[in-house]
């Protein structure tokens, strides 16, 4: 059975707290930091002028600290990300929404104890989360929403293989026009992980886009 990621998200709000220049490898961003209505923190990467562009380059990241940060190869997190920032520099414009959801919305901690059970039991990264108490996927896009409306996008191409983030964020009210394929990071280690994906997800794993939504053009 597929297990639907998206949700019905009522859009909440994201108050942006202050930003600052952030030069990296790809080129220099401007990282805006955003509290939302339950106190969560997020940031946003913003390159060149996105809100002037009708349809602009956007990577909604959900954090992984142990793949984004540590290294990990359990995952494909820290390729994705950086593969979303060397594309946004090479065309000079471009966000990257980083949301701290980690471990698909049920924190660092429960991702690692979800991890255990996946080592212990050879349960997969759904049948894990179950075992725990928690749903497959956690995740509200409904912050991601508010940060790109705060930032004057409402019209994107979104960098995901996730159709649940698609439809999460459109029911959000983001029209996502295009979506892009980002394929980054496939080692011996994740296999298992990313056929769980595309299993229990729908993840797409081949260099395909889907057409525009509805709402798109
Ligand atoms: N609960 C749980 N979360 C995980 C696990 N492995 C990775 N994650 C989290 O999954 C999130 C990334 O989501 P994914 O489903 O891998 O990918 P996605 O962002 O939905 O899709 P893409 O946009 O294509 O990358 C991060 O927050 C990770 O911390 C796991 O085994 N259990
Ligand atoms: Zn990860």
């Amino acid at each position: 059975m597929t297990h639907e990621a998206a949700r019905t998200t009522e859009r909440s709000k994201a108050r942006e707290t202050g930003q600052a220049r952030l030069p990296t490898r790809w080129g220099e961003f401007r990282i805006h930091g955003f509290e939302a209505a339950n106190g969560s923190e997020h940031v946003a990467l913003v390159m060149g002028d996105p809100a002037g562009s009708s349809a602009p380059l956007v990577r909604v990241h959900s954090e992984c600290l142990t793949g984004d940060a540590l290294f990990s190869q359990r995952c494909d997190c820290g390729p994705q990300l950086e593969a979303a920032m060397r594309r946004i520099g090479e065309a000079g414009e471009g966000i990257i929404i980083y949301l701290r959801q980690e471990g698909r919305g049920i924190g660092l901690l429960n991702k690692i104890r979800a991890y255990g059970v996946q080592d212990r039991e050879g349960a997969d990264t759904v049948e894990a989360n179950e075992a725990l108490g928690f749903a497959p996927d956690a995740r509200d896009y409904g912050v991601a929403a508010a940060m790109l409306e705060s930032l004057g996008v409402e019209r994107l191409r979104l960098m995901t293989n996730n159709p649940g983030k698609v439809a999460g964020l459109e029911s959000a009210g983001v029209v996502v026009v295009e979506r892009l394929p980002i394929l980054a990071g496939r080692n011996p280690h994740n296999h298992a992980y990313l056929e769980t994906k595309a299993a229990k997800f729908g993840h797409h794993f081949d260099e395909s886009t889907d057409p525009p939504s509805s709402g798109g053009n």
